[in-house]
């Protein structure tokens, strides 16, 4: 089986370079080591059947599985030349070059336009907040749809408004990465191309990291595919794993691995 250490090829400067790293909730390893490497300014798709890592993985590179009690991160993840599992750094400060958007969406309780201000001018932000919401809003391909309405609430949007106004929440915040975790499952077929396209335009820009459930999502709109799995450890428990890493194009038409080949052909998983 082919090697999980994997720079799938030389397309760009590394985004993350994750090295070593293994996920505990507890004494249960969820995930075994992995390294990889995430180009930047590529779309990065994360699959494989329910409980492989795919979620614990992607919360590993804004430092979110700091906030559940009992996980614990070993390994490095560098980003920018620095490990941002180095004690010296903040994860507050991580998760502000690093957004993420979720399965379902989840806008503040307020204004269309404070759902985008809001973060910003907590941190500081000293440029015109109105320009940094119509910018954010217009990423997003949503300002057409709200600029008459930005005193109405966010939670008033249908569900695949939301969640590009959690898109566009995200960008106000000036990141480098998005990082998504089945951003689509919650939303109809026409809110799923939308985003679908919005991720396109948005990786001219941004790295994104996507988990997802939809193997024609990932065909459509990933640059890379990393196939994961879970196999059982020697007290019966079911950990996941990285079993490949490759260009989108080939994982799909010819996967290195037996594995990846019977989930995408549809026999498990
Ligand atoms: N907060 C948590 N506490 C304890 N165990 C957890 C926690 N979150 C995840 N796990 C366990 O870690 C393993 C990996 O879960 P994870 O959610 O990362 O998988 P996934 O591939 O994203 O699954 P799905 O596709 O169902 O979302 C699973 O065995 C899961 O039960």
């Amino acid at each position: 089986m082919r090697s999980n250490n994997l720079a799938p090829n030389k397309l760009d400067t590394a985004t993350f370079e994750v090295r070593g790293v293994k996920v505990y909730y507890g004494d249960f390893m969820a995930l075994q080591e992995v390294n990889i490497e995430i180009p930047q300014r590529q779309i990065i798709a994360f699959i494989g059947p329910s409980g492989c890592g795919k979620s614990t993985l992607l919360r590993c590179f804004n430092r979110m599985n700091d906030l559940i009690p009992g996980a614990k991160v070993e390994g490095e993840i560098n980003y920018k030349g620095r490990n941002i599992y180095d004690s010296k750094i903040n994860p507050v400060k991580v998760r502000r070059q690093v957004g993420m958007v979720f399965q379902r969406p989840n806008p503040f309780p307020k204004t269309i336009y404070e759902n985008i201000a809001f973060g910003p001018r907590t941190n500081g932000y000293k440029g015109n907040i109105d320009e940094l919401v119509e910018e954010s809003l217009r990423r997003a391909a949503l300002w057409d749809e709200v600029k008459n309405k930005l005193k109405a609430k966010g939670t008033d949007l249908s569900g695949g408004q939301q969640q590009r106004l959690c898109i566009a929440r995200a960008i106000a915040m000036k990141p480098d990465v998005i990082l998504m975790d089945e951003p689509c499952s919650a939303l109809d077929p026409i809110s799923t191309k939308q985003v679908e396209e919005l991720c396109l335009e948005l990786k001219e820009q941004y790295t994104i990291v996507m988990v997802t459930h939809n193997m024609q999502q990932a065909s459509r709109v990933s640059d890379l595919t990393a196939f994961f799995n879970t196999e059982t450890d020697s007290s019966g428990k079911r950990r996941g794993k990285l079993v490949e890493f490759s260009p989108t194009e080939q994982i799909f038409d010819s996967p290195s691995t037996r594995e990846a080949q019977e989930y995408i052909s549809g026999r498990f998983g």
